[in-house]
């Protein structure tokens, strides 16, 4: 599972071998189309789980968002530093975890990078989110990890704080992940009993993929 060492040597391997075929520098298109669709204003902090080095990274600070983006490997954080050509700041080391920071620019909010497992996040040590963004996140995981993550946002996530979430149909192929398919009766059985759920759009590829795009908004805890 991988949230265990043994799933996420395979992590590591990938960044140690250049193995990121699920990397883009550009801005994913459904994040582009779809991110208007909820209510972030502009200074908001965005978490963004499993974030690698995406492209999704710098669009969002460019929006005005802080950036908060979790990742395992210190080494996709090291190249996300060297691609925007910054030198690496200091580490600060959390609990769990070893944080970096780029701070605010002309043009973009800041930019904090806390290396480490998303899993070994504790919410009351985490900064206040405010809305997240999961691309090739819950898809990066297997099926015994997904509730984990899904548990593990909504504990993140004070009541009302929204975020877009891309999950993955594949036609009548096996499912040889990551990235795993999750169908829409999984996004709705892990996520409805703490967030509202909109199925905002889907876009279909060549290879026969399709990515859908779901708002999410974290419901309050039942009152007894
Ligand atoms: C499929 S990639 C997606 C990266 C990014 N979201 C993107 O769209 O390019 C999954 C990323 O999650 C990281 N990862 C895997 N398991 C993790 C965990 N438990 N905690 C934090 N990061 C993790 C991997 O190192 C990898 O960079």
């Amino acid at each position: 599972m991988a949230t265990s060492g043994q799933g996420n040597e395979q992590w590591f391997e990938r960044w140690r071998e250049g193995r990121i075929g699920f990397h883009s520098d550009s801005v994913q298109p459904m994040l582009a189309r779809y991110w208007s669709h909820l209510s972030v204003s502009t200074g908001a902090r965005v978490l963004l789980p499993l974030c690698g080095k995406s492209g999704d990274i710098l669009w969002l600070a460019q929006c005005g968002h802080a950036v908060l983006g979790v990742e395992l490997v210190e080494q996709a954080v090291r190249s996300w530093f060297e691609d925007q050509a910054e030198a690496l700041p200091e580490t600060v080391a959390r609990t769990n975890f070893n944080r970096f920071e780029s701070p605010e620019r002309v043009g973009r909010a800041g930019v904090t990078f806390d290396v480490g497992n998303f899993f070994h996040l504790d919410a009351a040590l985490s900064d206040d989110i405010d809305a997240f963004y999961d691309r090739a996140a819950l898809i990066a995981l297997p099926e015994a990890a997904r509730q984990r993550y899904a548990l593990k946002l909504a504990e993140l996530c004070r009541p009302n704080v929204e975020g877009l979430l891309i999950s993955l149909i594949r036609d009548g192929q096996r499912d040889q992940g990551p990235p795993y398919v999750v169908t829409d009766d999984e996004v709705h059985r892990l996520f409805a009993p703490n967030f509202m759920l909109e199925r905002l759009g889907e876009r279909r590829d060549e290879r026969g993929m399709t990515e859908v795009v779901w708002r999410l908004c974290r419901r309050a805890p039942l009152s007894c």
